[in-house]
């Protein structure tokens, strides 16, 4: 077993990982640690989740004088996010052999940054655009530099800062170290490497297996239509202690925060139209668990650590096999399980067959949970939820004498399950009921979908649930159309004008006993 205290580390730094609670190095941080103390050009490629900040943090830290009071190290992220957590993380290490660091990104006052610049910073960790404007205003001085780092080195590439980091390379003394880290590496990176390295070395854990093999990959074949619902299915069913929800677009990001807070869930929204401030409102809230799903684009896949993120979902399918590679990779971090579940269109089943062949990876199919299933799973919440208030040291007196009063009239059966009903028949009704979409769900202008569940009635037959829409709301049969079945639900699309109809008799009766889910579809053109 390869030991920290193996390598030459100063009990400073010794120390720094100690206080991380990082027992043993990762074999990412074996290989590097070594490697970059020497002052070899570095290439570093691990799977998500293993530690590759500190590997070239450990020895960037070590080889940097602290009391030189001038930038030392440049590390360059994609992401304010991700700037932000390597500064922390780097800070952490290097707090007992006072180095300090300081994150500086885009959206923050540079007032401010060039302050704290001047308070002789060792190690800068930033985004491309706003170190490159440090370095044409000449407020970040880097005559000591000899060491830069890319994390997440392809995707700096992929976004267009080449031009940034070449400029950014311009300024940098000749002589010093680069290094590239992250879990992918096209064949781009190379050049990079041919022209700014020196005999890089290239360290590969796990060559040929890029996805973590600790999480679970599953696929939820559905509608376009129906993904709110399923998402909300999945959400409600799972054992999900924090997610990161994936969106393609910024609006998607808007709108399905916007669809899970009205219906009760903890979301937050992070992309990067929003201002700074409420970027770090977001991140910190879902760091601290105030947030229990953070809803994305791909500007939270790489690099975020968040420890207890149990489930990655990919409510819009990736469109590389790379971004699959680094969102899924939010969770099973440093050992732990996780989830990655992908929702796909039927459409879009040829794009997820590229992914399994890119990745190697299989991602089985699942079901989604019917509404009863989901029921099930939410009293089974509810009960344990109360068993453990039965077990727990709370003060009931308070409502003692209340139930005493009661019982003189009810029984204590019909007590509790109004209790109960108080307690929890709103989350209920939100969930199972009729659920509410505005957001877009592709309703041809002038009409009004309706998501009809029929999960009990596996059997029914397309024309008997147009017969018995028609019966219920007094709509012709044409006017209900040719509707279809679709695994456990229906929708029927109907005019405007005779919406309401269709939604109280849907609403009020129960097709064959089929649960009736309605969506107003605001229509595809005004959205
Ligand atoms: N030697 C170690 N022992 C225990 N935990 C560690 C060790 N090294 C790193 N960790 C922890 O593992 C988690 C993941 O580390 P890190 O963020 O560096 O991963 P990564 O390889 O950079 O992943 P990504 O490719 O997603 O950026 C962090 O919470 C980190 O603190
Ligand atoms: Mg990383």
């Amino acid at each position: 077993m390869t030991r920290f205290d193996q390598f030459q580390l100063s009990p400073e730094i010794l120390r720094g990982i100690q206080d991380l609670g990082f027992e043993e190095p990762s074999p990412i941080q074996a290989e590097c640690i070594p490697a970059v103390l020497r002052g070899e050009d570095v290439i570093g490629q691990a799977q998500t989740g293993t530690g590759k900040t500190a590997a070239f943090g450990i020895p960037v830290l070590e080889r940097v004088d602290p009391t030189l009071n001038e930038v030392q190290a440049i590390i360059l992220a994609p992401t304010r996010e991700l700037a932000i957590q390597v500064s922390e993380e780097l800070r952490r290490i290097g707090r007992p052999k006072r180095v300090k660091t300081l994150p500086i990104y885009g959206g923050q006052s540079i007032g401010r940054q060039i302050k704290a610049l001047q308070q002789g910073i060792h190690v800068v960790i930033g985004t491309p655009g706003r170190l490159l404007d440090h370095l044409r205003r000449g407020t970040l001085k880097v005559d000591s530099v000899e060491m830069v780092v890319l994390d997440e080195a392809d995707e700096m590439l992929d976004m267009g800062f080449i031009d940034d980091i070449e400029e950014v390379f311009r300024f940098l003394p000749g002589q010093r170290q680069l290094l590239l880290f992250s879990a992918t590496m096209p064949p781009a990176i190379r050049q990079l490497a041919q022209k700014y390295m020196r005999k890089p070395k290239y360290i590969t854990v796990n060559r040929g297996e890029v996805t973590v093999p600790i999480i679970k990959q599953y696929y939820y074949r559905v509608l376009e239509n129906f993904k709110v619902e399923a998402l909300c299915r999945i959400l409600d069913s799972e054992e999900v202690d924090l997610s990161i929800v994936f969106c393609r677009t910024k609006k998607g990001v808007d709108e399905l925060t916007e669809a899970l807070q009205a219906r009760g869930y903890l979301a937050g929204g992070l992309h990067g139209d929003l201002a700074q401030q409420q970027r770090d409102r977001v991140m910190n809230a879902f760091r601290n668990g105030e947030i229990e799903l953070l809803v994305a684009t791909d500007v939270a896949a790489r690099g975020i650590d968040v420890g207890s993120v149990s489930h990655v979902i990919n409510y819009d399918i990736p469109q590389d096999v790379e971004s699959y590679v680094h969102r899924i990779g939010r969770t099973g971090r440093a050992g732990r399980k996780g989830f990655a579940l992908t929702l796909v269109t039927p459409r879009e089943m040829k794009q997820l067959r590229t992914i399994e062949e890119e990745t190697g990876a299989r991602l089985k199919a699942r079901e989604l949970p019917t509404l009863e299933e989901v029921a099930a799973k939410q009293q089974q919440t509810w009960m344990a939820q109360i068993e453990e208030t039965i077990r727990s040291d709370a003060d009931f007196s308070l409502f003692e004498d209340m139930i005493e009063q009661l019982n003189e009239k009810f029984s204590p059966e019909k007590v509790a399950a109004a209790a109960l009903y108080l307690a929890f028949s709103e989350r209920f009704a939100k969930n199972i009921d009729a659920t509410y979409n505005f957001g877009e769900t592709g309703a041809s202008p002038g009409m009004v979908r309706f998501f009809i569940n029929v999960g009990r009635n596996a059997n029914l037959r397309p024309q008997e649930l147009a017969k018995a829409i028609s019966e219920n709301s007094g709509i012709s049969l044409r006017q209900v159309g040719r509707i279809n079945i679709y695994d456990r639900f229906s929708f029927v699309e109907v005019p405007e004008d005779v919406a309401p109809f269709v939604y109280e008799a849907l609403r009020q009766s129960k097709i064959n006993g089929a649960r009736v889910n309605m969506e107003p579809a605001r229509p595809r053109n005004k959205v």
